[in-house]
Parts: structure tokens; sequence; C-alpha cells
């Protein structure tokens, strides 16, 4: 099979996007698998930046073609947090449980029909000597006021999916993957996969 390689350290990522790849006949490789790669310090001020810092640091350390995912929860009536900030926004530690509960205490007192959120994923490709590119997908949820689910990861507890009618932890790996931000994304990349892996790791 072959293989595509994610700039990803985030395990609930990286069991996504195994899962993603596979029905398209390629085997996902992430850092995970690389241990001795540093972390790439997240910089940027949007998703996308953060995508391309990811992609390209990678894609120069390995010399070859690299995917990164950013993502995050975006919240309207937070101004947009936790957005960037979504996997340190209670502290350095990346804790998705301190991250959840201070959200929630965020929005304790903001009503039902202003709690309304956002998943946004943006996927970089980059390699060496091509000009990076992105793409990016959504997925339309409403925070809840308690955890839902023990499926997925990150905020997924804490996301009521309108399209699913449950908590985006409730949804088993396969719905999940019918709906969210990072499927969408990935959606707009797959038909150019074969073009950009070829004359790779045959
Ligand atoms: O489907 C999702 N379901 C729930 N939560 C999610 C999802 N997708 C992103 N998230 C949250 C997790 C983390 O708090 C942040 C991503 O931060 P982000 O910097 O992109 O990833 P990360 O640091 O965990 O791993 P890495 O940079 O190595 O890919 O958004
Ligand atoms: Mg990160």
């Amino acid at each position: 099979m072959q293989e595509v390689i994610i700039a990803t350290k985030n395990e609930g990522k990286a069991k996504e996007f195994i899962r993603m790849f596979k029905p398209l006949g390629y085997e996902v490789k992430t850092l995970l698998d690389f241990p001795e790669i540093q972390d790439v310090e997240e910089t940027g001020k949007t998703f996308e930046e953060n995508a391309k810092l990811k992609a390209e640091t990678i894609a120069n350390v390995l010399g070859r073609m690299v995917i990164a995912d950013d993502s995050g929860l975006v919240i309207n009536s937070l101004d947009g947090r936790p957005g960037v900030f979504s996997a340190r926004y209670a502290g350095i530690e990346k804790s998705d449980q301190a991250n959840m509960d201070k959200v929630l205490s965020e929005l304790e007192q903001i009503a039902d029909n202003k709690r309304q959120a956002r998943f946004y994923c943006v996927l970089a490709v980059a390699a060496p000597g091509k000009e990076t590119f992105t793409v990016s997908g959504t997925c339309e949820g409403v925070i809840l006021r308690e955890k839902r689910g023990s499926y997925g990861f990150g905020y997924d507890p804490i996301f009521f999916v309108v399209e699913m009618d449950r908590a985006m932890a409730e949804l088993k790996p396969e719905e999940k993957a019918q709906i969210s931000h990072r499927s969408q994304a990935l959606r707009k990349l797959e038909s150019q996969l074969p073009s950009l892996l070829s004359g790779e790791n045959e």
C-alpha cells in the first residue's frame, strides 16, 4: 500500500486519518511513528498558517510530501475562542478535560440559543521544492452544558452535532467520519492524492 505521512502527534487525529485513508488505499504514518522528530512550534495566527508551518517543517525534515492538520473549536459567543489556541486553551499541558471544563464554565451564563460553534480543520500539503497549499472543512454544532459520550477526542463530548442530533463523542468512528470537519477537508484533497504522491516511495 502507498504511504501518506500526516505531521501530527495527536493520537485522536492519527486514528481518524488511518480510518479515512484506508478505503482510499493509503497507509498512514504519523509523527507517532517518528518519535525522534521534535515538536513544531505553532506560532501562526490562523489555522492556515499553523497547518502550513507544520507541513513545511516536517516535509523538509523528511524530504518528502507531508500533510499537516491544524484544527480547533470556534465559539461565536466567545469571539471565536478557543480557535487556534484550542489545544492549549487551559494551559500548555494540552488536557482535553481541562480545556472542556474551561469552555463549559465560560459558557455557563450563556443561553441555549447563543451556544453555536463550529469545528474547523485545515489540511496543508507540503513537499520539498513545491508550493504548499491548503484545503479546509467545517462542522456546525452547539456547545452542550455537560460532557456526553466516550468516542472521539478533544472537545467531542461537549459538541452537539446538529446534523446527527447527538454529541460528537456519541458518534461511532465511522459516523464521525461521514460528517466531520476533517473528512470534509480530506474530501477536497482526495482526487489529487494520486498525482501528489506519484514518484514517492514506490
Ligand atoms: O475532531 C475533533 N474533535 C474534537 N476536538 C478536536 C477535533 N479536531 C480538533 N480538535 C481540538 C483538539 C485540540 O484541542 C485542537 C487541535 O489542535 P492542533 O494544534 O490542531 O492539534 P494538536 O496540537 O493536538 O496535534 P498536532 O498539532 O500535532 O496535529 O482542536
Ligand atoms: Mg498542535
